[in-house]
């Protein structure tokens, strides 16, 4: 397997699996939704040291990016975090600039947060299409101290990101913020591990569930040792749902006490036949059980787990019903469609039955040297690789997991995979 010397990935890898247990240890990046933030908060607090920061391009941008704040323009690439977070940071420093990204984060709406950064006095305009980026930031008017913290409505059921992206630069204004969130909150776990790490650097803020408040204060430069990101876990507890019976595996660097929402992946694995045992030294052990006989799901608080759900749903032959799924036609592809394309490959299906219900089912799921197509989506790369497991697989643009897991193909690798 060459792929760890090479910058440049192959068009499209092969996976085989000799057909063993699956037994050992495999590395996962450091949460690029925590490494995110602090590299956020870092910069706002003027310091602070930050242990484990993420390798994922996502994060690595955002270091990039922070480092040179005077930039002409900033190219958030197809980084959602970065696209958010950053044009909130940047309206605030009353900076003239412009904020690109790839073709796919031009259809990624981010009208809600430019309304609620306008009403803090940003000058802000589109490049483009209006609600979507490109933005060109034109300065910003500073507002006088007032006694109440500025109020904001704003909608929490298109993009969490918008919020954490307010709250994290509520503390800098001069009369802090009150936003009012309306409609049906999504992704709420990533709005709540925003608080903490503000928290973790010395910024109060008060969760009141529909009402976020944040009062004019100065965060401290503080340390902070990002733990393992549990979206990217959830691709091995896939891989040990599906692996022959007794494998199992370690997971180091995953905490019990998690910020991060994608945690609920014990949960839902417990589910589809994966327990997971807290070890000391930050780690976890995943053994394969028998999984339930059929499952029910919300993904409202953990879209990023969704597709590794779907494709173990589908390939267990587990009838599954998946709701919450909304949020999933604005990620870096719409994958309520691609995931509905590549599991038909298979002979799996994930069925609209409206009302925001979809249906996992399969008829004969078999794997026999597919190829995935993964829609420039880190996601569907690696939620549709543990099938190898099952039978030979290529998976097409295999780059793509640079965005969130640069080494996962070399992990694969490394615990036995043939990747070629
Ligand atoms: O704040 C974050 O770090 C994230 C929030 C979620 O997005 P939405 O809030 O748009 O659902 C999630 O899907 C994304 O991968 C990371
Ligand atoms: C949706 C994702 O990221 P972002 O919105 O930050 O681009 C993701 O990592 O699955």
């Amino acid at each position: 397997m060459t792929i760890s010397s090479s910058p440049e990935y192959p068009a499209s890898l092969q996976l085989t699996w000799p057909s063993q247990v699956l037994r050992g240890s495999a590395q996962v990046p450091a949460s690029k939704s925590e490494s995110n933030r602090a590299l956020i908060i870092q910069a706002l607090a003027g310091g602070g040291q930050l242990r484990n920061l993420s390798d994922a391009n996502d994060t690595q941008l955002m270091e990039r990016l922070l480092q040179d704040p005077a930039a002409a323009t900033f190219d958030a690439e197809d980084a959602g975090t970065v696209m958010r977070f950053l044009t909130a940071y940047l309206a605030m420093t009353g900076r003239q600039t412009e904020l690109v990204g790839t073709a796919r984060m031009l259809e990624r709406p981010i009208g809600v947060l430019v309304e609620a950064l306008r009403q803090l006095g940003a000058r802000i305009e589109y490049a483009g299409q209006e609600g979507y980026p490109p933005l060109r930031l034109q300065g910003r008017t500073p507002q006088p101290a007032e006694e109440d913290p500025t109020e904001l409505t704003v909608r929490g059921d298109i993009s969490s990101q918008y919020i954490s992206a307010l709250l994290m630069i509520g503390p800098t204004l001069p009369s802090g913020l009150r936003i009012w969130l309306t409609g049906k909150v999504g992704s709420r776990p990533y709005i709540r591990m925003t608080q903490a790490l503000m928290q973790h650097f010395g910024a109060q803020c008060r969760d009141l569930g529909e009402v976020l408040e944040v009062r004019s204060q100065a965060y401290q430069p503080t340390d902070y040792t990002v733990e393992g990101d549990w979206s990217a876990a959830s691709y091995w507890y896939a891989m040990v749902a599906l692996a022959p019976a007794g494998s199992h595996l370690t997971l180091p660097t995953l905490r019990r006490y998690s910020w991060q929402g994608d945690q609920a992946i014990v949960g839902i694995m417990a589910q589809l036949g994966v327990q997971t045992e807290f070890l000391a030294n930050e780690s976890v052990r995943l053994t394969q059980t028998a999984p339930a006989a059929a499952v029910e799901q919300d993904f409202t608080d953990c879209p990023d787990l969704a597709q590794t759900v779907a494709v173990v749903a589908a390939a267990l032959g587990v009838p599954t019903i998946m709701t919450g799924l909304e949020s999933l036609r604005i990620k870096e592809t719409d994958r309520i469609a691609a995931l509905q394309q590549e599991l038909a490959k298979f002979g799996g299906a994930l069925t609209d039955e409206g009302e925001g219900r979809f249906r996992v089912s399969a008829d004969g799921f078999e794997v026999k040297n597919q190829t995935v197509a993964t829609y420039h989506d880190h996601r569907m790369a690696m939620a549709f690789a543990p099938l190898a497991l099952r039978g030979p697989l290529t998976i097409e643009a295999p780059r793509v997991v640079r965005k969130s897991y640069p080494q996962f193909w070399q992990e694969l690798g490394k615990i036995g995979f043939e990747v070629r």
